[in-house]
């Protein structure tokens, strides 16, 4: 990602606004009532116990899950310029494309799918891979890659997108800790861009160390505003115990039943 983007002095303005959103699948919510705004440039750490709705908040804003109700909206924001590196247990490990490409992915947006690679697009590319440290794994078949090596690539793909709103769901599952600081320092970079970063995380102490913004979701929202009034333990053991009840009711009651419970 090369070009600089706007200042993050300037007073922030609404990015993606929630107001009252309930989103699921099968008819069953598991966001509820969510209402609030990410900023133009924010960092935002999102946190919360598995369960808690993280992935079911960014496939909202790409779009993937529609909400039940209330509204997710996106001011200014195409939906191409929204990158998301979903966790990598979704992605296929099977799938067959050779690291190079999967990082040339993301120039698609900008050169179309079937194009072929003029040289200097390819220039990019190895730029991207060499920035990241996977250059010598550019022939290998991304599905053999370490978790490390996958994820530099992953990145690699990101900073080739040029993306106003980058969300990470869990990036740094599985990476050793050089990986970890290329990659935060990779995040700080947009941040410093003036980009948009919204990561699902578990390390509090990296959010407090790294991130200025904290949600804390637990189905619901328990907290969301600056890291260092949200983040604490009161707030991270009440998401867990949120979370819980919320499946606890979902494995005890029919469909029906839960359906009914979630809409009072
Ligand atoms: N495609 C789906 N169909 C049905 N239920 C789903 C689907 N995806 C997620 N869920 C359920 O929605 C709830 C929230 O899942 P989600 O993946 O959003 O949570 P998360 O906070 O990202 O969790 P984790 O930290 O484990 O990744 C979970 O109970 C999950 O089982």
């Amino acid at each position: 990602m090369s070009a600089t983007k706007t200042s993050n002095t300037k007073t922030p303005e609404t990015l993606v606004a929630f107001d009252d959103v309930s989103a699921g699948y099968d008819g069953i919510p598991v966001l509820r009532g969510l209402d609030g705004a990410v900023k133009r440039g924010d960092l935002l750490a999102l946190l919360g116990a598995n369960g808690a709705g993280k992935s079911t908040l960014f496939k909202c804003i790409t779009g993937e899950v529609r909400p039940f109700s209330g509204t997710v909206r996106l001011h200014d924001l195409p939906r191409a310029k929204i990158a998301y590196l979903p966790q990598r247990s979704d992605i296929d490990p099977g799938f067959p494309i050779s690291t190079f490409d999967a990082v040339a992915m993301g120039l698609w947006r900008k050169i179309g799918a079937f194009q072929g690679l003029k040289r200097d697009a390819e220039a990019e590319v190895w730029a991207a891979l060499e920035t990241v440290g996977v250059a010598g794994q550019a022939e290998r078949r991304l599905g053999v890659l370490s978790g490390g090596q996958f994820q530099r690539a992953m990145f690699a793909q990101l900073m080739l997108q040029d993306a106003d709103l980058i969300l990470l769901d869990e990036p740094f599952q599985a990476v050793d800790l050089e990986t970890a600081d290329t990659l935060i320092s990779l995040i700080a970079k947009w941040h410093d861009e003036g980009r948009t970063v919204i990561a699902a995380l578990h390390d509090a102490a990296l959010v407090r160390d790294r991130f200025p913004k904290t949600l804390i979701l637990a189905r619901e929202t328990i907290a969301w505003g600056p890291t260092s009034e949200v983040l604490t333990s009161a707030n991270l053991a009440k998401s867990g115990e949120v979370t819980a009840a919320w499946q606890d009711a979902e494995l005890g009651l029919s469909g029906e039943r839960a359906r009914e419970r979630v809409s009072v």
